[in-house]
Parts: structure tokens; C-alpha cells; sequence
């Protein structure tokens, strides 16, 4: 096992590539996609259920983690890995967003941001260097650095100052982040749907030196087709021999054209969320399971998947244990939808490696009817 961190690059298939991230905790095949474990948990899923789907690396939260139960406590308690029972890699982003979607009475300078707890009402700061301090005392293998993302849509010159402060506020982070071996640190690519301003920040992030690059400041409402604008360019922008991540995203078919635009990570709290409310993805589009059509079908979600939930339980039986609220249903479809998004990136970095990309894709989407089925 390595005690760096690195990225090897296998193939490319047009702008898709596929490769792998050694880390000391283990090895990230790439494209991949990171589920989202917020409060220590991917929520309704056991870390060895979360492995079972082929996760490699799963995603924490500095926000939510600092207010509860504080990082200095999971610190004495052997680190976030330890803490959780998940051994494998973690990247944990570094609060910015979430202090700005979630937190009350928000204070913003060029210091840091001093915000309340959504929680308790408690008075907290966030700051680059706060930010790397919990981010080491978490013990996350991937760092991202404090940034701000502006919501959209936001004018120009909102998306210029808000990008020249993330930018400082990347060097910052840098310098606070120190010389860790075996943990990297991820900067963060803002400007907005400005192309000008995306390569700006990219220079600046560059000129800096990170281990990886996020395209941020995306899947904030702007919409797939402006997103997908955005990545028609944005990655170039970024060296081609560190991973470049897409924050936040997303769908499947938002997956699919990030990973073509050359893209090679992702998380998305989407499929756990929407696993917890009903809404099952499938190769065949979504299954709303609590409407009244499934109450007597007898099929699995999907006949052609492996997961427990298709293997084990009809669609009937799913919409009943939505309707009687009980808790296996969202564990069962909370798995379905991760193992079904872990699939796709597979499928991806098979399609990659064997120059199929493009007949993989076709398929992709042949199979996906428009709508519910
Ligand atoms: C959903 N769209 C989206 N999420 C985003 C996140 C949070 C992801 C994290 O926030 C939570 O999802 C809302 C999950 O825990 C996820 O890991 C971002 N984080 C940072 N630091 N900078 C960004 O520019 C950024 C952009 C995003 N766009």
C-alpha cells in the first residue's frame, strides 16, 4: 500500500478517462462517484452495505461534523475512520457551501465566516485555516479548500469578487494545510458560467500547486444545459494529470456528461436522498415505488440488477413498506440507487478502457424511457 498519494491515468476515450488514485487508505478507480456521508453516516446504509455497492471513497462534511460532535471529539476518538467504521478513503469538503446553505445569521469578511448553528443556535467561525485544522483533526485523506460559492444566478462582477476572495482564501488554505504525505489537498475552480473568469481561477489555483481540482460553483440551479456549457470547457482548464472533480452532481445523465466532458469524480447526496423518499433510478429511468400502479407487481425494480433489494423483494413489496413508513424501505432503495450508480460508473471505465464510450453511452440512454415507469 502506498504511502502517497497519486493519480495514474489508464485511458481516455475522446475527453472521458479512467485511472485510479492511490491513497495510504486505498485505491480510487476512476470515474468514480463518492456517496455522500454527512453526519458520519451514509444515511440507512452500513459502511461494509456501502462498500458492497463498489464505493471507494466516500464523502464527509466539515460543517456538519464541527457543529456535531465537534471534530476535536471525533479527534480523540481516533479519527473520522475509526469513528465510522470505514476504513477506506474519505474526502471531506471544507463547509464554505454549507455555511452558506445552511447556517443562520451568516457574517461574511475577508477573514473567514462567523455563522449559527442550524442545530442549536450556537455562534461558530469558519475560516481557511479553522477549516484545515478540522479537516486533519477529521483525518479525511482528500482536503478540499475553504471556499465561497456564490449562489446562481449572481452578476458578473458578484461572480468576479466572490471568485478573487476564494481564491485567496485557496492560498490560504494551502499554507494552513502544511506538508501532510499521504493526504492531499483539492483546490477549488469558481467564476461562475464565465469562461474568462474559470480560466482566471484556474491560473490562480495553479500557480498555487493542489493535488486536484474541483470544478465548483456548478449545480446550483443553473440548469444541465449551462452546466454542461461550463464543462465543455472547465476541465481543459485544469492540468490533465490530476483528478478533476465535479462538486455536487448529480443525476445520472448529468454523470454521464460530466465523466464525456473529462470529469473524474463526483458525489451527489441524490441517490441516498431520493433512496429515502421512494424514488428509485434504474437503467430504465425513475420508479416512483409509493405510486399506487406498483402496490401488486410482483417484478423486481430492475430485473437486470444485483443489488438486495432486486434480487430479494418485489415492487409490491417495496411500495408497501413505504406506505407502512418502515425503515427497511428506504435501506433497501438506498442501496438499489447506490449500487445502480456505482454500475454506471463501472460500466464507464469498462466503455473507457476499451475505447467504447461512445456505442456505451448510446445505450445508456436507449434504455432510459422519458418520465416514470
Ligand atoms: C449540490 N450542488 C452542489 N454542491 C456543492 C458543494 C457541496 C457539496 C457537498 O454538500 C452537500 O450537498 C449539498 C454534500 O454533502 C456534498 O458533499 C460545493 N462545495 C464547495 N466547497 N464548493 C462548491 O463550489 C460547491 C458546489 C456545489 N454544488
Amino acid at each position: 500500500m502506498t504511502q502517497r498519494f497519486s493519480f495514474d491515468l489508464h485511458a481516455t476515450d475522446g475527453k472521458a478517462r479512467t485511472g485510479a488514485i492511490s491513497t495510504p487508505r486505498g485505491v480510487i478507480r476512476t470515474p468514480a462517484f463518492m456517496p455522500v456521508g454527512t453526519a458520519a453516516t451514509v444515511k440507512a446504509m452500513l459502511p461494509e452495505s456501502v462498500a458492497a455497492t463498489g464505493a471507494d471513497i466516500l464523502l464527509g462534511n466539515t460543517y456538519h461534523l464541527m457543529l456535531r460532535p465537534t471534530a476535536e471529539r471525533i479527534a480523540r476518538l481516533g479519527g473520522l475512520h475509526k469513528f465510522m467504521n470505514w476504513d477506506k478513503p474519505i474526502l471531506t469538503d471544507s463547509g464554505g457551501f454549507q455555511v452558506m446553505s445552511l447556517a443562520g445569521l451568516r457574517k461574511l469578511t475577508e477573514e473567514g465566516v462567523t455563522f449559527k448553528s442550524h442545530i442549536d443556535g450556537s455562534r461558530h467561525h469558519l475560516s481557511p485555516e479553522r477549516s484545515m485544522e478540522i479537516q486533519a483533526l477529521l483525518g479525511s485523506d482528500i482536503v478540499m479548500c475553504f471556499d465561497e460559492c456564490p449562489a446562481l444566478p449572481a452578476d458578473r462582477d458578484r461572480i468576479k469578487s466572490s471568485m478573487d476572495l476564494s481564491m485567496r482564501w485557496a492560498q490560504r488554505s494551502r499554507d494552513a494545510f502544511g506538508d501532510r504525505p499521504g493526504h492531499a489537498l483539492f483546490g477549488i475552480q469558481q467564476g461562475g458560467l464565465e469562461q474568462d473568469l474559470r480560466e482566471e481561477s484556474a491560473q490562480a489555483l495553479q500557480a498555487i500547486g493542489f493535488d486536484g481540482y474541483a470544478v465548483g460553483g456548478l449545480a446550483v440551479g443553473e440548469g444541465q444545459e449551462a452546466m454542461f456549457g461550463v464543462l465543455d470547457y472547465a476541465p481543459d482548464q485544469l492540468p490533465v494529470d490530476k483528478p478533476r472533480y465535479l462538486m455536487g452532481v448529480g443525476k445520472p445523465d448529468d454523470i454521464v456528461g460530466a465523466v464525456k466532458r473529462g470529469i473524474d469524480m463526483m458525489d451527489c447526496v441524490l441517490p441516498s436522498r431520493s433512496g429515502r423518499t421512494g424514488q428509485a433510478f434504474t437503467r430504465h429511468g425513475v420508479v416512483n415505488i409509493k405510486n399506487a400502479r406498483h402496490q401488486d407487481d410482483p417484478r423486481p425494480l430492475d430485473e437486470a440488477c444485483t443489488c438486495p433489494a432486486c434480487r430479494g423483494y418485489s415492487r409490491a413489496y417495496l411500495h408497501h413498506v413505504f406506505r407502512a413508513n418502515e425503515m427497511i424501505s428506504g435501506m433497501l432503495l438506498t442501496w438499489h440507487n447506490l449500487h445502480y450508480f456505482q454500475q454506471i460508473m463501472a460500466g464507464m471505465r469498462d466503455a473507457i478502457s476499451a475505447g467504447t464510450f461512445a456505442a456505451w453511452e448510446a445505450d445508456f440512454h436507449a434504455l432510459r424511457a422519458q418520465g416514470d415507469i
